[in-house]
């Protein structure tokens, strides 16, 4: 990208300056936003640090062992400035690195930090100011000391202020987004994981509808996009929406995407019971198999992030399947197909596409909704699982997600059905969501890309509307005349980015590029980061 400089700004500063004990000949091409170097050891490695990734410059003064030993001891006092950048490694993790270059003549040392400080102040979408919720209790109960330790010290280092909050209650932060003066702010922060992610996208989506007039019970209402972004430092016990916008739940990779100020648009899923509104989504809608595992996970709250296996296991014994009706709307405006063997990555363009699209329709439209009379499949059975994904679903538990090929920003959902099948069959397809085989392939799973969808369980269908009060009153009944048959007369719960549903009948509509994070998706694997950097470099020496 060509950078507008300031007048009389040459477009490139080339020196020759010290790093450690020898000299390197350092290169910054202003124009395209490019700092390298040759580092003198380490077998000439070259460097090459685009300034968007560049987190800090400043004056420095060489330590004491550098000043004890450098041949320069005998020079003149040498001047000094240290780069702290962003350094890619392995599996999409990101470390702070920093390299102090240091020259005799004050000038030149001067022109290089201005330079610098002049491209850092360029990058106009980096956030200056911060609100950050932190939930003591989030996961292994970590969040504050992974807050002081690992990102408040690189806050700092980006001259990015903040207010903290530790949250006193569930729902504190959520209140609290209703109340704060929220233009001060260039985007909130979350520690903790999935459900504390799912209270700060609820306080500003919120907030949001509610300063536009918008009224959220509505299931027709077209929502406001939210531009505030949401940083996720993960400290909980899934973080499955941090992993699958960054790559990797690693709290010092977020807080550099945060300060290098990403911006990564996610599609949100409205979900709704007659007329009324419940919750928003970005990750799993789960019946069956997940929402089971919830609920009975939720009363193993002490055991931490282990809950999960020890009613992950339980829920598999039970092997319980519910019968019902899902009637969904096929998303025919994405390019993709939930079969793809490709999936989402930084800068997808099939998310770009949908971005077009929703840009050319609010041109035609405004903030009225378009009219929706596109076709609905209606299909009946008996499913032990039925998960709607607006994302891949990535997590440590599943590296490549419940979805692999579902898109962040498409404006679509993934619907996975998984139909009543044996023990051992349903065990093959849960086994293949954590390997990289595909979980699709069996004659029992069936998976569309849609846009909307709608549930209704056989016991609400047979007990007409009050479904919520009977399916709470018989949940936990099952088949006693029959107990080997593993059908259920009660209902099973919705498992909304893991906290549970009232109601099992909804309504769910997906609303594309809500909201936005400070993530760029994930980046394709490092040699192609090699293949681009050897490059660019060609270009610039
Ligand atoms: N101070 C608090 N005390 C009790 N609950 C809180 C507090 N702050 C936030 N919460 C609630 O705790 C719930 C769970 O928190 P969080 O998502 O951080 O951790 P987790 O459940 O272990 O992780 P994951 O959601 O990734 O599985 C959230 O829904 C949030 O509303
Ligand atoms: C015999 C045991 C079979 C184990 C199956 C392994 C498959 C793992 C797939 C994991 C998919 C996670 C989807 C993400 C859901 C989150 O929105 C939610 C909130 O954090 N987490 C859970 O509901 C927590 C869900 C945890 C499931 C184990
Ligand atoms: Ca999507």
């Amino acid at each position: 990208m060509e950078r507008q400089l300031p007048a009389g700004r040459p477009p490139r500063l080339v020196s020759s300056l010290g790093l450690g004990q020898r000299c390197s000949e350092v290169t910054l091409d202003q124009e395209r936003g490019l700092l390298a170097w040759r580092h003198p050891r380490r077998g000439g490695e070259n460097y090459f640090v685009p300034t968007s990734e560049i987190i800090a410059v400043e004056e420095s003064e060489l330590n004491k062992k550098q000043r004890n030993t450098g041949k320069w001891h005998k020079l003149a006092k040498p001047h000094s400035f240290t780069v702290y950048y962003v350094k890619k490694a392995r599996n999409h993790r990101w470390w702070c690195r920093d390299v102090t270059f240091w020259c005799v003549d004050e000038n030149l040392c001067n022109q290089w930090t201005q330079a610098l400080k002049e491209l850092l102040e360029m990058q106009k979408c980096r956030p200056k100011r911060l609100l950050v919720y932190i939930n003591p209790y989030g996961g292994k109960r970590q969040g504050k000391r992974i807050y002081e330790q690992k990102v408040a010290p690189l806050f700092s280092l980006a001259s990015i202020s903040t207010d903290v909050v530790i949250t006193e209650h569930a729902n504190h932060a959520k209140d609290n987004l209703f109340e704060v003066n929220i233009n001060k702010y260039d985007g909130v922060v979350c520690v903790g994981g999935d459900g504390m992610f799912s209270e700060v996208m609820h306080g500003l989506i919120g907030r949001m509808q509610k300063d536009s007039g918008i009224d959220q019970n509505n299931p027709k209402a077209p929502l406001v996009q939210c531009n505030i972004r949401i940083g996720i430092i993960p400290a909980g016990s899934t973080d499955c929406v941090c992993y699958s916008t960054v790559g990797i739940s690693d709290p010092v990779t977020s807080a550099l995407h945060i300060i290098v100020g990403d911006s990564q648009p996610l599609d949100v899923s409205s979900v709704h019971h007659n007329n009324t509104f419940l919750k928003y989504s970005v990750s799993l809608l789960g019946y069956g198999f997940y929402g089971d595992i919830l609920k009975d996970s939720e009363k193993k709250r002490w055991m931490g992030p282990m809950r999960y296996d020890y009613s992950g296991f339980k829920t598999f014994l039970s092997h319980h399947y519910y019968e019902g009706t899902i009637s969904f709307q096929p998303a025919k405006h994405t390019l993709g197909s939930p079969r793809d063997k490709d999936s989402c990555r930084t800068g997808c363009y099939i998310c770009k596409e949908s971005e077009q699209q929703l840009a050319e329709q609010q041109k035609k439209c405004g903030l009225k909704n378009e009219e929706d009379e596109e076709e609905w499949k209606v299909i009946k059975g008996k499913f032990l699982a039925i998960n709607a994904v607006n994302m891949s679903c990535a997590c440590p538990r599943s590296p490549k997600g419940l979805s692999p090929a579902a898109h962040l920003a498409d404006g679509s959902a993934d619907l996975i059905l998984v139909r009543k099948c044996s023990r051992f069959d349903f065990l093959r397809h849960l086994v293949r969501n954590t390997n990289q085989n595909d979980q699709f392939d069996f004659s029992f799973v069936d998976v569309y890309r849609v846009k909307s969808f709608q549930f209704t369980s056989k016991l609400s269908e047979d007990n007409g509307s009050n479904v919520a009060d009977i399916g709470k009153k018989r949940f936990g009944q099952f088949c006693r005349d029959h107990p080997a048959c593993c059908c259920n007369i009660a209902d099973s719960t919705w498992n909304c980015d893991g906290e549970t549903l009232d109601s099992s009948a909804i309504e769910v509509r997906v609303h594309c590029q809500l909201m936005k994070l400070f993530a760029r998706g994930i980046e394709e694997n490092c040699k192609d980061e090699a293949a681009y950097s050897h490059s660019s470099i060609e270009h610039l020496l």
